[in-house]
């Protein structure tokens, strides 16, 4: 990525300012309390917390989660080595129309093209999903791994990588489930068939980091993202209280936690899906790794029976997580004329 397209040229409202806050605020939560056994009353307050950070940002940092560094630095390591090579060797397995996972370099968020490249691979092999986001078409296909042979240790370090994400987010989301008032296995069952997908992000430097982003504003569409973020730091995140982009402080061997879109619907608003975005900069390349937790593609999403009622009536009509996805990840991959969807196209 030499010279700047204007094809990374986000519009003047959505430029990133050069001088930022960072953000004191973002709650940093630690997790100790759930991995050692027992008291009850420690996990209260735990669930309290996360309560919080979920009305007040939708985004927290975790520490003493129970993730082994050693597992963090070896796909760290590997990213870098992967990304290092040139653009020939990436291209092995870059994606197309059919294979949507592996490498690729020209993400568009909402219809800008992302400052980024990136290497996607799913936990689930292989992982089924609707073949087409046309709504009438009931085919299913299985999405397949595509892995690359250098360095030749990216996939044990990615699928061990996946496993300690995969356990993080299922306590995660029995403490989201709690922090609502329901029992704590409520989601468990959505993610049996999962649909969850790992992203290797690397920003190269950027000569003009005023006019592009590493990752134009969006939201999350599925349930949960654990990111993991270098020290580098580039992260934005659209405070609620006032909607000033302010910056995550990147903090060793904590994690990003945000609630995505699929959270906002099965809790009726009471938790929603926040905007965000990555800055680059032109001294210093940037890698972060995102797992994103996703149910089965045959969940229909729609706001939990136990916390609507008549005076809080469900907000959103029942859609198909599957052709969401779908969709999405068509329009990512290629510059439409159209708005990608978005979970408010079913509110009610
Ligand atoms: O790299 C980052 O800090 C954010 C990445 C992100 O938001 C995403 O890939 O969805
Ligand atoms: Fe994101």
């Amino acid at each position: 990525m030499g010279e700047v397209d204007p094809a990374f040229f986000q519009d003047p409202e959505h430029r990133p300012r050069i001088v930022f806050t960072e953000a004191e605020g973002i709650p940093l939560i630690d997790l100790s309390p759930i991995l050692a056994f027992g008291d009850v009353s420690v996990v209260e307050g735990l669930v309290s917390e996360i309560r919080k950070a979920c009305k007040e940002w939708g985004f927290f940092q975790v520490i003493n989660h129970g993730v082994p560094l050693e597992k963090r630095q070896r796909i760290e390591a590997a990213a870098r080595k992967f990304f290092a090579q040139s653009l020939e060797d990436k291209t092995k397995v870059r994606r197309n129309d059919k294979e949507v996972l592996g490498y690729y370099e020209t993400e568009h968020t909402k219809n800008v093209r992302d400052w980024k490249e990136v290497f996607d691979f799913t936990i689930e092999e292989p992982t089924f999903i609707p073949a087409s986001h046309e709504p009438d078409d009931k085919e299913v296909t299985g999405w397949i791994n595509q892995w690359p042979e250098y360095p030749p240790e990216t996939r044990e370090a990615c699928q061990e990588y996946a496993q300690e994400m995969v356990k993080l987010a299922c306590k995660l989301m029995e403490l989201v489930a709690q922090s609502l008032g329901l029992p704590a296995d409520s989601f468990r069952d959505f993610f049996k068939d999962q649909t969850s997908f790992i992203r290797l992000n690397h920003y190269p430097t950027c000569p003009a980091p005023e006019l592009a982003l590493g990752v134009g504003r969006h939201k999350d569409g599925g349930a949960l993202t654990i990111l993991a973020q270098d020290d580098v730091g580039g992260l934005e995140v659209k405070r609620k209280i006032d909607g000033e982009w302010v910056r995550v402080k990147p903090t060793p061997n904590a994690y990003i936690i945000n609630v995505g879109d699929i959270v906002q619907v099965w809790s009726n608003d009471e938790y929603e899906s926040v905007e965000h975005r990555a800055i680059v900069n032109s001294e210093r390349e940037r890698f972060s790794i995102p797992f994103f937790f996703n149910p089965a593609h045959y969940t229909m999403v729609k706001p939990l029976e136990e916390l609507t009622n008549e005076q809080n009536p469900a907000k959103y009509r029942a859609y198909s997580w599957g052709k969401f996805i779908t969709n999405r990840k068509r329009s990512n991959f290629q510059k439409l004329n159209v708005e990608n969807i978005q979970i408010y196209h079913f509110r009610i």
